[in-house]
Protein backbone atom coordinates (compact mmCIF):
# COMPACT_ATOMS: atom_id res chain seq x y z
CA UNK A 1 0.00 0.00 0.00
CA UNK A 2 1.70 3.18 -1.14
CA UNK A 3 1.15 6.52 0.67
CA UNK A 4 -1.30 7.94 -1.75
CA UNK A 5 -3.67 5.59 -1.19
CA UNK A 6 -3.68 4.98 2.83
CA UNK A 7 -4.25 8.88 2.59
CA UNK A 8 -6.97 8.39 0.09
CA UNK A 9 -8.17 6.04 2.60
CA UNK A 10 -8.51 7.70 5.65
CA UNK A 11 -9.33 10.58 3.49
CA UNK A 12 -12.59 8.43 2.93
CA UNK A 13 -13.42 7.26 5.77
CA UNK A 14 -13.19 10.59 7.59
CA UNK A 15 -14.31 12.82 4.51
CA UNK A 16 -17.77 14.55 4.55
CA UNK A 17 -20.67 12.15 3.11
CA UNK A 18 -21.66 14.91 0.15
CA UNK A 19 -17.91 14.96 -0.83
CA UNK A 20 -17.64 11.49 -0.86
CA UNK A 21 -21.06 10.99 -2.26
CA UNK A 22 -19.77 13.02 -5.40
CA UNK A 23 -16.48 11.66 -5.67
CA UNK A 24 -18.54 8.10 -5.96
CA UNK A 25 -20.71 9.55 -8.81
CA UNK A 26 -17.63 10.22 -11.01
CA UNK A 27 -15.92 7.00 -9.81
CA UNK A 28 -15.75 3.88 -12.29
CA UNK A 29 -17.25 0.35 -11.43
CA UNK A 30 -15.97 -0.36 -8.26
CA UNK A 31 -13.05 -2.55 -7.15
CA UNK A 32 -13.96 -6.69 -7.51
CA UNK A 33 -14.68 -8.61 -4.20
CA UNK A 34 -11.10 -9.77 -3.04
CA UNK A 35 -10.80 -11.83 -0.01
CA UNK A 36 -7.47 -12.08 1.62
CA UNK A 37 -6.24 -14.35 4.67
CA UNK A 38 -3.90 -13.62 7.06
CA UNK A 39 -2.31 -16.43 8.88
CA UNK A 40 -0.48 -15.77 12.21
CA UNK A 41 -3.10 -12.53 12.53
CA UNK A 42 -2.29 -12.04 15.65
CA UNK A 43 1.20 -12.21 15.67
CA UNK A 44 4.13 -9.05 15.41
CA UNK A 45 3.58 -8.97 12.16
CA UNK A 46 0.08 -10.53 11.95
CA UNK A 47 -1.34 -7.55 13.83
CA UNK A 48 -0.23 -4.45 12.42
CA UNK A 49 -0.39 -6.36 9.18
CA UNK A 50 -3.88 -6.78 9.44
CA UNK A 51 -4.52 -3.19 10.19
CA UNK A 52 -3.36 -2.42 6.75
CA UNK A 53 -5.08 -4.92 4.99
CA UNK A 54 -8.19 -3.59 6.38
CA UNK A 55 -7.19 -0.38 5.15
CA UNK A 56 -6.88 -1.15 1.54
CA UNK A 57 -9.87 0.04 -0.48
CA UNK A 58 -9.54 -3.40 -3.05
CA UNK A 59 -9.93 -6.24 0.06
CA UNK A 60 -13.64 -7.03 0.67
CA UNK A 61 -13.14 -9.48 3.11
CA UNK A 62 -10.70 -10.67 5.56
CA UNK A 63 -10.01 -13.44 7.42
CA UNK A 64 -7.81 -13.41 10.46
CA UNK A 65 -6.27 -16.71 11.26
CA UNK A 66 -4.21 -17.73 14.55
CA UNK A 67 -3.82 -20.58 16.82
CA UNK A 68 -4.20 -18.29 19.80
CA UNK A 69 -5.12 -14.26 20.47
CA UNK A 70 -7.13 -14.36 17.07
CA UNK A 71 -10.93 -13.33 18.50
CA UNK A 72 -9.52 -9.59 20.07
CA UNK A 73 -7.62 -9.07 17.27
CA UNK A 74 -10.37 -9.59 14.41
CA UNK A 75 -12.83 -7.37 16.91
CA UNK A 76 -10.41 -4.45 17.25
CA UNK A 77 -9.22 -4.48 13.58
CA UNK A 78 -13.30 -4.70 12.73
CA UNK A 79 -14.46 -1.80 13.99
CA UNK A 80 -12.26 0.43 11.66
CA UNK A 81 -14.75 1.71 8.93
CA UNK A 82 -13.30 0.68 5.60
CA UNK A 83 -14.23 -1.53 2.61
CA UNK A 84 -13.65 -5.36 4.18
CA UNK A 85 -15.50 -7.71 6.40
CA UNK A 86 -13.42 -8.60 9.11
CA UNK A 87 -13.91 -12.28 10.59
CA UNK A 88 -11.49 -13.72 13.00
CA UNK A 89 -10.90 -18.15 13.01
CA UNK A 90 -9.43 -19.15 16.35
CA UNK A 91 -8.52 -22.51 16.26
CA UNK A 92 -7.13 -25.39 13.71
CA UNK A 93 -10.76 -26.85 12.88
CA UNK A 94 -11.41 -23.24 11.63
CA UNK A 95 -8.22 -23.02 9.27
CA UNK A 96 -10.69 -24.32 6.39
CA UNK A 97 -13.43 -21.82 6.37
CA UNK A 98 -11.18 -18.85 6.59
CA UNK A 99 -9.30 -20.02 3.45
CA UNK A 100 -12.16 -21.21 1.48
CA UNK A 101 -12.77 -18.46 -1.36
CA UNK A 102 -9.22 -16.51 -0.45
CA UNK A 103 -7.67 -14.36 -3.36
CA UNK A 104 -4.56 -14.10 -1.76
CA UNK A 105 -3.15 -15.79 1.70
CA UNK A 106 -0.60 -13.92 3.29
CA UNK A 107 1.48 -16.24 6.01
CA UNK A 108 3.24 -14.30 8.80
CA UNK A 109 2.42 -17.24 11.00
CA UNK A 110 5.89 -18.82 12.99
CA UNK A 111 8.62 -17.70 15.30
CA UNK A 112 11.21 -14.70 14.93
CA UNK A 113 14.68 -14.90 15.33
CA UNK A 114 16.38 -13.95 19.02
CA UNK A 115 20.10 -12.73 18.82
CA UNK A 116 22.74 -14.60 17.87
CA UNK A 117 20.67 -16.82 15.59
CA UNK A 118 20.22 -17.23 11.44
CA UNK A 119 16.70 -17.38 9.51
CA UNK A 120 17.72 -21.05 8.66
CA UNK A 121 17.57 -21.65 12.89
CA UNK A 122 13.76 -21.05 12.48
CA UNK A 123 13.49 -23.98 10.04
CA UNK A 124 13.01 -26.76 12.83
CA UNK A 125 9.67 -25.19 13.57
CA UNK A 126 8.81 -22.53 10.59
CA UNK A 127 9.16 -25.72 8.61
CA UNK A 128 6.36 -27.80 9.57
CA UNK A 129 3.52 -25.07 10.45
CA UNK A 130 4.14 -23.72 6.97
CA UNK A 131 3.68 -27.25 5.86
CA UNK A 132 0.72 -27.61 7.49
CA UNK A 133 -0.46 -24.17 6.42
CA UNK A 134 0.00 -25.21 2.52
CA UNK A 135 -1.78 -28.75 3.08
CA UNK A 136 -4.56 -26.69 3.97
CA UNK A 137 -4.67 -23.84 1.35
CA UNK A 138 -4.14 -27.13 -1.26
CA UNK A 139 -7.68 -27.89 0.14
CA UNK A 140 -9.40 -25.02 0.63
CA UNK A 141 -7.83 -22.01 -1.97
CA UNK A 142 -5.79 -24.15 -4.19
CA UNK A 143 -6.23 -20.94 -6.55
CA UNK A 144 -5.05 -18.71 -4.16
CA UNK A 145 -2.24 -16.12 -4.51
CA UNK A 146 0.22 -17.34 -1.63
CA UNK A 147 2.53 -14.30 -0.14
CA UNK A 148 4.96 -16.14 2.46
CA UNK A 149 6.59 -14.18 4.81
CA UNK A 150 7.77 -16.77 7.68
CA UNK A 151 11.41 -17.32 7.64
CA UNK A 152 13.52 -19.22 6.69
CA UNK A 153 12.04 -17.66 3.18
CA UNK A 154 14.73 -19.19 0.99
CA UNK A 155 13.60 -22.78 2.30
CA UNK A 156 9.52 -22.26 3.07
CA UNK A 157 9.02 -20.95 -0.22
CA UNK A 158 10.21 -24.51 -1.53
CA UNK A 159 8.33 -26.49 1.24
CA UNK A 160 4.97 -24.86 -0.28
CA UNK A 161 5.75 -25.34 -4.14
CA UNK A 162 6.51 -29.46 -3.00
CA UNK A 163 3.12 -29.24 -0.59
CA UNK A 164 1.46 -28.03 -3.91
CA UNK A 165 3.31 -30.43 -5.99
CA UNK A 166 2.35 -33.40 -3.42
CA UNK A 167 -1.23 -32.15 -3.70
CA UNK A 168 -1.54 -31.66 -8.08
CA UNK A 169 -2.19 -27.70 -7.37
CA UNK A 170 1.19 -26.06 -8.01
CA UNK A 171 0.72 -23.24 -10.35
CA UNK A 172 4.20 -21.72 -10.13
CA UNK A 173 2.52 -18.23 -11.07
CA UNK A 174 0.47 -17.98 -7.59
CA UNK A 175 3.63 -18.73 -5.01
CA UNK A 176 5.89 -15.87 -3.73
CA UNK A 177 8.19 -15.25 -1.39
CA UNK A 178 7.83 -12.13 0.26
CA UNK A 179 11.09 -9.83 -0.05
CA UNK A 180 9.79 -6.38 -0.16
CA UNK A 181 11.15 -5.36 2.77
CA UNK A 182 14.84 -5.97 1.51
CA UNK A 183 13.84 -3.31 -1.20
CA UNK A 184 12.09 -1.15 1.53
CA UNK A 185 15.25 -1.27 3.32
CA UNK A 186 17.82 -0.84 0.62
CA UNK A 187 15.31 2.34 -0.81
CA UNK A 188 15.40 4.13 2.66
CA UNK A 189 19.60 3.77 3.33
CA UNK A 190 20.30 4.51 -0.49
CA UNK A 191 18.21 7.50 -0.15
CA UNK A 192 20.07 8.39 2.75
CA UNK A 193 23.47 8.17 1.76
CA UNK A 194 22.35 9.81 -1.64
CA UNK A 195 20.55 12.41 -0.74
CA UNK A 196 17.44 11.67 -2.75
CA UNK A 197 13.95 11.78 -2.01
CA UNK A 198 13.42 8.39 -0.68
CA UNK A 199 9.51 8.76 -2.58
CA UNK A 200 11.33 9.33 -5.83
CA UNK A 201 13.88 5.77 -4.98
CA UNK A 202 13.49 2.31 -6.75
CA UNK A 203 16.26 -0.17 -6.12
CA UNK A 204 15.66 -3.79 -7.58
CA UNK A 205 17.13 -6.73 -4.40
CA UNK A 206 17.91 -10.16 -5.95
CA UNK A 207 19.02 -13.90 -5.12
CA UNK A 208 16.92 -14.36 -1.85
CA UNK A 209 16.38 -13.47 1.82
CA UNK A 210 18.99 -13.95 4.18
CA UNK A 211 22.21 -12.65 5.04
CA UNK A 212 24.56 -12.35 1.50
CA UNK A 213 22.00 -14.16 -0.71
CA UNK A 214 20.15 -10.92 -0.02
CA UNK A 215 21.75 -8.79 -3.28
CA UNK A 216 20.67 -5.24 -3.29
CA UNK A 217 21.35 -3.72 -7.32
CA UNK A 218 22.74 -0.12 -6.78
CA UNK A 219 24.38 0.11 -9.99
CA UNK A 220 20.33 -0.15 -11.15
CA UNK A 221 19.54 2.57 -8.34
CA UNK A 222 17.53 5.61 -9.32
CA UNK A 223 17.61 8.87 -9.31
CA UNK A 224 21.38 8.12 -9.89
CA UNK A 225 24.00 9.17 -7.54
CA UNK A 226 27.95 9.60 -7.27
CA UNK A 227 28.33 7.08 -4.54
CA UNK A 228 32.10 5.67 -3.86
CA UNK A 229 32.54 1.57 -4.47
CA UNK A 230 33.24 1.79 -0.21
CA UNK A 231 30.00 3.19 0.26
CA UNK A 232 27.82 1.19 -2.33
CA UNK A 233 29.48 -2.11 -0.34
CA UNK A 234 28.37 -0.51 2.92
CA UNK A 235 24.85 0.29 1.42
CA UNK A 236 25.31 -3.59 0.12
CA UNK A 237 26.46 -4.61 3.69
CA UNK A 238 23.71 -2.84 5.73
CA UNK A 239 20.52 -4.23 3.69
CA UNK A 240 21.89 -7.80 3.72
CA UNK A 241 22.16 -7.32 7.53
CA UNK A 242 19.22 -4.90 7.77
CA UNK A 243 16.88 -7.92 9.64
CA UNK A 244 20.12 -8.51 12.07
CA UNK A 245 20.34 -4.82 13.15
CA UNK A 246 16.59 -4.80 14.14
CA UNK A 247 17.26 -8.46 15.81
CA UNK A 248 19.72 -6.95 18.44
CA UNK A 249 17.83 -3.78 18.91
CA UNK A 250 15.04 -5.48 19.73
CA UNK A 251 17.27 -7.69 22.13
CA UNK A 252 15.20 -11.19 22.37
CA UNK A 253 11.76 -9.66 21.66
CA UNK A 254 11.68 -10.51 18.00
CA UNK A 255 12.48 -9.36 14.86
CA UNK A 256 11.60 -6.67 12.07
CA UNK A 257 7.32 -6.44 12.90
CA UNK A 258 6.40 -2.76 11.70
CA UNK A 259 8.36 -2.48 8.45
CA UNK A 260 7.70 -5.82 7.55
CA UNK A 261 4.19 -5.55 7.88
CA UNK A 262 4.55 -2.28 5.64
CA UNK A 263 6.21 -4.44 3.05
CA UNK A 264 3.74 -7.07 3.48
CA UNK A 265 0.89 -4.73 2.61
CA UNK A 266 2.42 -3.05 -0.75
CA UNK A 267 3.33 -6.82 -1.75
CA UNK A 268 -0.16 -7.81 -1.07
CA UNK A 269 -1.42 -4.22 -2.75
CA UNK A 270 0.38 -4.88 -5.70
CA UNK A 271 -0.63 -8.49 -5.93
CA UNK A 272 -4.48 -7.40 -5.76
CA UNK A 273 -4.06 -4.98 -8.65
CA UNK A 274 -1.95 -7.93 -10.92
CA UNK A 275 -5.37 -9.82 -9.83
CA UNK A 276 -7.69 -7.35 -11.10
CA UNK A 277 -6.09 -6.14 -14.28
CA UNK A 278 -4.20 -3.19 -13.45
CA UNK A 279 -1.31 -2.66 -15.91
CA UNK A 280 2.52 -2.92 -15.39
CA UNK A 281 2.82 -3.99 -11.63
CA UNK A 282 6.12 -4.61 -11.05
CA UNK A 283 7.73 -5.95 -7.66
CA UNK A 284 10.46 -8.30 -6.30
CA UNK A 285 10.04 -11.54 -5.11
CA UNK A 286 11.45 -14.13 -4.50
CA UNK A 287 9.82 -16.74 -7.38
CA UNK A 288 9.94 -20.07 -9.32
CA UNK A 289 12.72 -19.14 -11.86
CA UNK A 290 14.86 -19.60 -14.45
CA UNK A 291 16.66 -16.87 -14.75
CA UNK A 292 19.42 -18.28 -13.13
CA UNK A 293 19.87 -21.87 -12.79
CA UNK A 294 19.01 -22.32 -9.24
CA UNK A 295 14.66 -22.87 -9.37
CA UNK A 296 14.06 -20.22 -6.90
CA UNK A 297 15.29 -16.49 -7.10
CA UNK A 298 14.33 -13.01 -6.48
CA UNK A 299 14.01 -10.41 -9.30
CA UNK A 300 11.40 -8.08 -10.23
CA UNK A 301 8.21 -9.89 -11.13
CA UNK A 302 5.52 -8.66 -13.38
CA UNK A 303 2.17 -9.34 -11.57
CA UNK A 304 -1.16 -10.21 -13.35
CA UNK A 305 -4.31 -11.52 -13.04
CA UNK A 306 -3.27 -15.15 -12.44
CA UNK A 307 -0.07 -13.90 -10.19
CA UNK A 308 3.40 -13.80 -11.77
CA UNK A 309 3.05 -12.96 -15.34
CA UNK A 310 6.85 -12.42 -16.16
CA UNK A 311 9.71 -12.79 -14.37
CA UNK A 312 12.16 -10.31 -15.66
CA UNK A 313 15.66 -10.71 -15.94
CA UNK A 314 18.44 -9.33 -13.59
CA UNK A 315 19.43 -6.58 -16.34
CA UNK A 316 23.41 -5.15 -16.24
CA UNK A 317 25.34 -5.79 -13.07
CA UNK A 318 28.38 -4.05 -11.44
CA UNK A 319 31.72 -6.08 -10.97
CA UNK A 320 30.87 -5.96 -7.89
CA UNK A 321 27.44 -7.27 -8.10
CA UNK A 322 28.41 -9.89 -10.79
CA UNK A 323 30.80 -11.05 -7.47
CA UNK A 324 27.86 -10.74 -5.35
CA UNK A 325 25.40 -13.45 -6.86
CA UNK A 326 28.16 -15.89 -7.78
CA UNK A 327 28.81 -16.25 -3.65
CA UNK A 328 25.33 -16.20 -2.91
CA UNK A 329 24.35 -19.43 -4.90
CA UNK A 330 25.73 -22.13 -2.99
CA UNK A 331 23.81 -20.68 0.29
CA UNK A 332 20.94 -20.04 -1.92
CA UNK A 333 20.58 -23.58 -3.55
CA UNK A 334 21.75 -25.35 0.03
CA UNK A 335 18.29 -23.37 1.60
CA UNK A 336 16.05 -24.14 -1.63
CA UNK A 337 17.17 -27.74 -1.53
CA UNK A 338 16.80 -28.63 2.36
CA UNK A 339 13.38 -27.09 1.91
CA UNK A 340 12.67 -30.23 -0.42
CA UNK A 341 14.07 -32.56 1.60
CA UNK A 342 12.25 -31.21 4.29
CA UNK A 343 9.00 -32.55 2.63
CA UNK A 344 9.85 -35.71 0.32
CA UNK A 345 11.50 -36.57 3.49
CA UNK A 346 7.81 -36.40 5.60
N1 LIG B 1 10.03 -12.23 4.94
C1 LIG B 1 10.48 -11.27 5.72
O1 LIG B 1 11.04 -10.29 5.25
C2 LIG B 1 10.27 -11.34 7.21
C3 LIG B 1 10.42 -10.18 7.98
C4 LIG B 1 10.20 -10.26 9.35
C5 LIG B 1 9.85 -11.48 9.93
N2 LIG B 1 9.70 -12.57 9.15
C6 LIG B 1 9.28 -13.86 9.72
O2 LIG B 1 7.89 -13.83 9.99
C7 LIG B 1 7.57 -14.80 11.00
C8 LIG B 1 6.66 -14.19 12.06
O3 LIG B 1 7.32 -13.17 12.75
P1 LIG B 1 6.57 -12.39 13.95
O4 LIG B 1 7.51 -11.38 14.46
O5 LIG B 1 5.22 -11.97 13.51
O6 LIG B 1 6.42 -13.58 15.03
P2 LIG B 1 5.39 -13.67 16.24
O7 LIG B 1 5.86 -14.77 17.13
O8 LIG B 1 5.19 -12.34 16.85
O9 LIG B 1 4.02 -14.09 15.55
C9 LIG B 1 3.86 -15.31 14.91
C10 LIG B 1 2.41 -15.71 15.02
O10 LIG B 1 2.25 -16.95 14.34
C11 LIG B 1 1.29 -17.69 15.08
N3 LIG B 1 1.38 -19.11 14.73
C12 LIG B 1 2.28 -20.04 15.13
N4 LIG B 1 1.97 -21.23 14.59
C13 LIG B 1 0.87 -21.05 13.84
C14 LIG B 1 0.06 -21.89 13.03
N5 LIG B 1 0.33 -23.19 12.88
N6 LIG B 1 -1.00 -21.35 12.40
C15 LIG B 1 -1.28 -20.03 12.53
N7 LIG B 1 -0.57 -19.18 13.27
C16 LIG B 1 0.49 -19.69 13.92
C17 LIG B 1 1.62 -17.40 16.53
O11 LIG B 1 0.51 -17.72 17.37
C18 LIG B 1 1.92 -15.92 16.47
O12 LIG B 1 0.78 -15.14 16.71
C19 LIG B 1 8.93 -15.27 11.54
O13 LIG B 1 9.25 -16.51 10.95
C20 LIG B 1 9.90 -14.20 11.06
O14 LIG B 1 11.21 -14.67 10.95
C21 LIG B 1 9.90 -12.53 7.83
O1 LIG C 1 15.78 -10.87 10.26
C1 LIG C 1 14.82 -11.59 10.55
O2 LIG C 1 14.95 -12.63 11.22
C2 LIG C 1 13.43 -11.19 10.13
C3 LIG C 1 13.33 -10.79 8.69
O3 LIG C 1 13.76 -11.77 7.82
C4 LIG C 1 13.99 -9.47 8.39
O4 LIG C 1 14.65 -9.37 7.36
O5 LIG C 1 13.80 -8.52 9.17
Amino acid sequence: MKAAMLRSVLRRSTGSAAASSSRRSFSSAPAPERKVAVLGAAGGIGQPLSLLMKLNPLVSSLALYDIAGTPGVAADVSHINTRSEVKGYAAEEQLGQALEGSDVVIIPAGVPRKPGMTRDDLFKINAGIVKSLCEAIAKYCPNALVNMISNPVNSTVPIAAEVFKNKGVYDERKLFGVTTLDVVRAKTFYAGKAKVNVADVNVPVIGGHAGITILPLFSQATPKANLSDEEIQALTKRTQDGGTEVVEAKAGKGSATLSMAYAGAIFADACLKGLNGVPDVVECSFVQSTVTELPFFASKVRLGKNGVEEVLGLGPLSDYEKQGLEALKPELKSSIEKGIAFVRGN
